[in-house]
């Protein structure tokens, strides 16, 4: 675990990517008859398929021996007991306590406060906790980031198992965000949560005044808070006993399985929420304890980083085949960007190397409509995580066939292409003459050769959910450690925030003291504008 170690590690790592480069994932193919087996694994139900990623066995082998050089597995284990792994915070990262598959620190009691929170939501839902209209039809959670992507991309994924009040989120500082949420509410029968870690956080105090106002006289007995911040609840006016706790050793990005849960646990209830908190202390308990050649989290951490440093791709396509997980790419774009999205290394020096590649993604098949050409035949290697389940929920199942095969022909359609060969007797099959073959070939060959993992589960219920998450924080995790970062803080949203701060004013009185050359000028235009 030295750095001469880690040096060797990744000297072995690239002369596999300088070799492996000079192939094709069809050759790869043609010559190794088992290599879906070598490359994939599986826990369950869950399959990871990275066959179709541009690697082999021996370069799976040099990245599990970087892995062990960097000291993957004793940062996992002092993260699971407490360390204060958020070193510029001096904080532990004990998400996975939350779930029950780790100790909390001493005093704190995550079961407790868990059974709180949920004993509340059943009240809601039982009606034992009404509105002054009558049992609540609805709950309005305002939040932003972690406060609010969780539960929202969780709320809309178990949409099947939402039999309580309604959810709505707001988020964005923009008023049309809580106005539109608001619309067709009546505010007599509408619970609203306020979910900030900090309860200090711009957007969400305005839009929680926003609320306030609207609730009206019904303002007390409904708003309810998921918060660290106990105190500042109190003084907004939220009393005690609908304030739901939790402490700093859980990341705003790693908070939905605390209080930050309330709105889904109001939605899905007690039982199924208990489900999906299961189902993420099914991939902890596989995590620190799977073998590295087996280990999920760590197979698939491993193949980010070879797909980023090995290969230099800086962006990935995340694809979810399953329309209710339309908002898990913009969950993890959060998870992975603001815990790996780091210049210096956790010693505070320059990063030697690039850190979190730029997540992006829509759910398929809609994202073939639209970007996809660019997948296949633009200049740009992105790399693609797939995700599908073997059967829907609460859905037709002749449209879920058409669903899956949509999804496993594009893995199969960017890893093998068609060659301008091909093309052209696909072309001359189809009775084209050789002219428009000649002309048009070119513009139909696919060069294949594009990499993507497929991540293939039964069936997306809360237990499956939960499990999902789970690994993509641990994969999060795995490559913070090997890129020597600090997954746990956010320096990086400050500026922005201070500087916002200070403009406010500036844009009310028109006056902009100390701004730049250009933030000047635009401010003129806005008082232009605004006359
Ligand atoms: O829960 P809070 O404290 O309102 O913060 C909301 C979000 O803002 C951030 O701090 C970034 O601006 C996220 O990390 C966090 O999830």
């Amino acid at each position: 675990m030295t750095a001469p170690d880690i040096a060797k590690a990744w000297d072995e790592v690239r002369a596999h990517a300088r070799r492996l480069r000079a192939t094709t994932l069809r050759r790869l193919f043609e010559t190794d008859p088992d290599r879906f087996s070598r490359l994939s694994a599986r826990l369950d139900d869950l399959t990871i398929d990275f066959s179709r990623e541009k690697l082999d066995a021996p370069a799976l082998e040099a990245l599990i021996a970087l892995a062990r050089a960097a000291g993957v597995a004793a940062r996992r284990d002092a993260m699971a007991a407490g360390a204060p792994v958020n070193v510029t915070e001096g904080r532990a990262a004990l998400h996975m306590a939350l779930r029950g598959s780790v100790p909390a620190p001493r005093g704190d009691d995550p079961a407790a406060t868990l059974a709180r929170f949920l004993d509340f939501a059943e009240a809601v839902r039982q009606g034992r906790v009404v509105g002054a209209g009558g049992p609540f039809t609805h709950v309005v959670n305002i939040g932003i980031g972690g406060s609010d992507l969780g539960p929202a991309m969780a709320a809309r994924a178990l949409a099947p198992d939402i039999d309580g009040p309604r959810l709505r989120f707001v988020s964005n500082v923009d008023g049309a965000d809580f106005a539109e949420a608001v619309a067709d509410l009546d505010p007599a029968r509408t619970l609203v949560i306020v979910s900030s870690k900090t309860f200090g956080t711009l957007e969400t105090l305005a839009n929680a005044r926003l609320a306030r106002d609207w609730l009206g006289p019904c303002a007390a007995g409904q708003m309810a808070a998921a918060s660290a911040n106990v105190e500042a609840c109190a003084r907004f006016g939220i009393p005690a006993e609908r304030v739901f706790g939790f402490w700093d050793w859980v990341g705003g990005r790693y908070s939905v399985w605390s209080a930050i849960g309330l709105p889904l646990a109001i939605g899905i209830g007690a039982q199924r929420f208990r489900a999906f908190l299961d189902g993420a202390a099914a991939m902890d308990r596989h995590f620190l304890t799977a073998p590295a050649e087996r280990n999920l989290p760590l197979l698939l951490g491993l193949i980010g980083v070879w797909r980023r440093n090995a290969m230099g791709w800086p962006t990935v396509a995340l694809i979810p085949y399953d329309h209710r997980l339309a908002r898990f790419p913009a969950y993890v774009q959060q998870l992975d960007m603001e815990s790996n999205g780091k210049r210096v290394t956790l010693q505070g020096d320059p990063c030697p190397m690039a850190t979190s590649p730029v997540i992006w993604g829509e759910p398929g098949t809609n994202a073939q409509h639209s970007f996809f050409q660019l997948l296949h035949q633009g200049t740009d290697v992105v790399p693609v995580d797939f995700i599908a389940a073997a059967l829907p929920r609460a859905a037709d199942p002749g449209h879920h066939d058409m669903l899956l095969a949509n999804c496993l022909a594009q893995a199969r359609a960017l890893a093998f292409g068609r060659t301008e060969a091909e093309a052209a007797a696909h072309m001359a099959a189809a009775g084209e003459t050789p002219e428009r073959i000649a002309r048009l070939a070119p513009h139909r060959t696919f060069p294949g050769d594009r990499p993507s993992t497929t991540i293939l589960h039964r069936q997306l219920d809360p237990f499956a959910l939960g499990r999902l998450i789970a690994l993509f924080e641990h994969r999060a995790f795995v490559q913070g450690v090997i890129w020597n970062v600090n997954s746990f803080d956010q320096w990086g949203v400050e500026l922005g925030k201070e500087t916002a701060g200070g403009l406010i004013e500036a844009i009310r009185t028109g006056q902009a003291r100390g701004a730049d050359q250009a933030t000047r000028e635009l401010l003129n235009i806005v008082k232009e504008l605004r006359r």
